[in-house]
């Protein structure tokens, strides 16, 4: 069955029914290292996964690791351009569960991105990215406690599709010519707008069914969060590129209000509710007004729609969701993309789980980890309905390769996903009690001792996960 790789003797396979792990005591599975310095973090997350496994359940429980290849390390072992083998492709849909050191992805040309490849494969839809405070890590923010938020991430679709065709290359030409001569100017919409002759192409492709069961996930997360966390934000920029990303905000309100009727309450419609409860006596119009501050500069059509709005609102919803009830609803709002850059900065606590596509959400998840502490402290989880393979945030930040220096902890707090995506909350507890507990005592890798005041000797990427496995306690 492998080519190249053998499986651990001793284990069993992880299976998934109605899209959640069946978890073996002893499950099987497979890692990749990972390129740059995946060559340092990996061995560090390995030993804190096995010593918290190992203490939480005292050998009733094991991890049996499969190492399998990617990325230059698989080129070593397979050949020439065999970054994602067979082998390894193999071995995830077997044992259904993975985690991954990051891998290079070149600027320009070459090669596209093992990640994102991974990640279309197994139809990993779902990139989910927490970002939260420890206490003790230092930040360039005055209230880093203030960001616990969630990035939901689009992960299969999007311009990550990679249909894109190089400026001058003859297909690339051709599609330029029958947008200018044919396919534009048959949009009126379009006007006399052209494409540069020059120009590079590629496609946003934004799927109503793609999104729709990203919002599904996302909101069936916000379920399981505390009652002042229950909140979707769909993040988009859809005043620009309407027909994709504000079909995505269009298509996340409709399946919370459709599927999640019971559960949900978009903002707009908590507005509606509230004017009313504040005054019984409230005419349609007068809310409408309250709802929308350009109200009366409007035309009378566009008033007569808002003012509909009102009126569908309070008819469908009153009943279920009126007198208060709404505020046990999930919260369901949405931002424009550039607005919430700057809202988890200065509004941070505002917000829980942040709904986006593709490419937003890879821009968010670093900005947001950056505030609760940098890339170091940025796990992640790519999950399917049949597959899920946890990854950290950042990348193989080469510089800082083979050096024994870089901070481990995003792979393993995304090993901490995986034991809770496992149902291992023990030793998954045991990892974050002794991560919190290392920082706080200041022991920490180059990128937070540098941050901290006074500073403080920065430990090497092994010893941060022996201190991790000293503060088990
Ligand atoms: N999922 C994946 O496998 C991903 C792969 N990549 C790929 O990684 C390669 C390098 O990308 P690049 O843009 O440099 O981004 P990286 O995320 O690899 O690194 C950028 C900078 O972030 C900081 N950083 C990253 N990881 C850590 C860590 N574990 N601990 C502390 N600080 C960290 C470092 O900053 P400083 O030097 O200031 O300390 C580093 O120089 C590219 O080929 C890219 O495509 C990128 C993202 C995700
Ligand atoms: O695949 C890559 O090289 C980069 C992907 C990335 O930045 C991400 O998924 O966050
Ligand atoms: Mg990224």
């Amino acid at each position: 069955m492998y080519d190249k790789i053998t499986p651990p003797t001793t284990g069993e396979k992880i299976t998934f029914k109605n899209g959640e792990p069946v978890v073996p005591a002893n499950p099987i599975i497979p890692f990749i290292r990972g390129d740059g310095t995946g060559i340092d973090i990996w061995p560090a997350t390995e030993k804190v996964l096995d010593a918290a496994v190992a203490k939480a359940y005292k050998g009733t429980r094991k991890i049996s690791w499969f190492k399998v290849y990617a990325g230059d390390e698989a080129c070593d072992l397979y050949g020439t351009y065999q970054y994602l083998p067979q082998d390894t492709l193999t071995a995830i849909k077997e044992y259904g569960i993975a985690i991954k050191g990051p891998l290079t992805t070149p600027v320009g040309g070459g090669i596209r991105s093992l990640n994102v490849a991974l990640r279309q494969i197994f139809d990993l839809y779902a990139c989910v990215r927490p970002c939260r405070y420890y206490a003790g890590t230092p930040s360039p923010h005055k209230n880093p406690e203030k960001l616990d938020v969630i990035v939901y991430r689009e992960n299969t679709e999007d311009i990550y599709l990679g249909i894109e065709w190089k400026q001058g290359s003859e297909i690339g030409d051709r599609l330029i010519k029958i947008l200018n001569e044919e396919l534009i100017p048959a949009t009126p919409e379009h006007g006399k707008k052209q494409i540069p002759l020059d120009a590079g192409i590629g496609i946003k492709p934004i799927s109503k069914s793609g999104s729709q069961r990203l919002v599904r996930r996302a909101i069936k997360h916000a379920l399981t969060l505390p009652k002042n966390k229950q909140q979707v934000t769909l993040v988009h920029k859809g005043n620009i590129m309407k027909y994709t990303e504000g079909a995505f905000r269009d298509w996340g309100y409709e399946l919370a209000t459709t599927e999640f009727r019971q559960e949900c309450v978009t903002e707009r419609e908590s507005w509606i509710l509230g004017n009313k409860e504040k005054n019984a006596n409230l005419s349609l119009e007068e809310n409408a007004r309250m709802i929308d501050p350009g109200f009366d500069a409007l035309t009378p059509e566009k008033k007569a729609q808002i003012v509909k709005e009102v009126e569908t609102v309070l008819n469908d919803i009153w009943a279920s969701h009126g007198n208060g009830k709404w505020k046990e609803k999930i919260m369901v709002n949405d931002r424009i993309a550039d607005s919430i850059f700057q809202q988890i900065q200065t509004r941070p606590d505002e917000y829980s789980i942040l709904a986006t596509m593709n490419l937003n959400g890879d821009y968010l998840s670093d900005a947001a980890a950056a505030i609760v502490g940098g890339l170091g402290m940025g796990p992640g989880a790519n999950i399917g309905d049949s597959c899920a393979v946890f990854e950290a945030t950042h990348g193989t930040a080469p510089k800082h390769a083979g050096l024994d220096k870089i901070n481990p902890g995003s792979v393993i707090l995304s090993g901490v996903m995986m034991l809770e995506f496992m149902g291992w909350q023990e030793a998954a507890d045991l990892v974050k009690k002794g991560l919190s507990a290392a920082i706080a005592n200041g022991q920490v890798t180059y990128d937070l001792a540098r941050m901290i005041e006074p500073p403080v000797e920065p430990l090497k990427c092994s010893e941060f996960a022996d201190a991790i496995i000293k503060y088990f306690g």
